[in-house]
């Protein structure tokens, strides 16, 4: 497994807005959809393109285009939903697939409830979009579902991790080509499973059902 922290202060100062429990759900929203571009720069840096001859209106020259089979994009609904429209802004060609997964909030399991995903997934990149990380549960219910249906690699983008979660990635991906990249890894998880100092429920607050 590979990781990549974004140490960028850009990044840090959208967080910070991100994770003030003042910050009302249009501009939760909004940031969310700024940090998710700025993530998937990272996240999208080895993405497959092949060449493609172009002529420009002075002369004809060498380009590239993202590869077929297009990348897949998987967004773990609720709170991955939020991030989809800026991973979509930056990758257009980008297919979707759903996953829906609930933690359990007393046993902090992962239950899936929906999947709307291309059955065949082979030699196809995914990229999974969710803000948290907590106890890795559900990123690696949602990771293990695309390995086993053939994907060549998985890059996961999350907003804030915690340090179990990560662990928990590692020892779930073993040798699979498998990339995290976070916007930051916080101190660790509470008693009740929620990253700390972290943000809260993203989904809460990004669908304002905790208002
Ligand atoms: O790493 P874990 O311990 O599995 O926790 C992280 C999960 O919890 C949140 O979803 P939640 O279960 O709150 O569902 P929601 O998006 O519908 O609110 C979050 O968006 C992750 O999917
Ligand atoms: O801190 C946390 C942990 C799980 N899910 C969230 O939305 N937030
Ligand atoms: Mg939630």
């Amino acid at each position: 497994m590979r990781i990549h922290v974004a140490d960028h202060p850009l990044i840090t100062h959208k967080l910070t807005v991100l994770r003030d429990k003042t910050t009302p759900s249009p501009t939760f929203r909004q940031l969310v959809e700024e940090l998710v571009t700025l993530l998937s720069y990272e996240a999208t840096r080895e993405v497959r393109v092949e060449p493609i001859d172009i002529e420009t209106p002075v002369a004809p020259t060498t380009g590239v285009q993202i590869s077929s089979p297009r990348p897949l994009a998987v967004p773990i609904i609720r709170a991955g939903l939020g991030m989809l429209d800026g991973f979509v802004k930056l990758v257009p060609s980008t297919q979707v697939g759903f996953i829906g997964i609930q933690r359990n909030e007393d046993t902090l399991q992962p239950e899936t409830y929906a999947k709307r995903l291309p059955e065949d997934l082979s030699n196809r990149q995914c990229f999974v979009l969710d803000p948290m990380l907590a106890t890795g549960g559900s990123l690696a219910a949602t990771v293990d579902y695309l390995f086993e249906h053939g994907a060549q690699d998985v890059t996961a983008i999350c907003l804030v991790a915690a340090p179990e979660g990560i662990e928990a990635m590692r020892k779930a991906v073993g040798d699979r080509e498998f990339t995290l990249v976070v916007g930051a890894v916080d101190a660790g998880l509470n008693e009740r499973g929620y990253i700390t100092p972290g943000l809260g429920d993203a989904g809460d607050r990004l669908y304002g059902t905790a208002e």
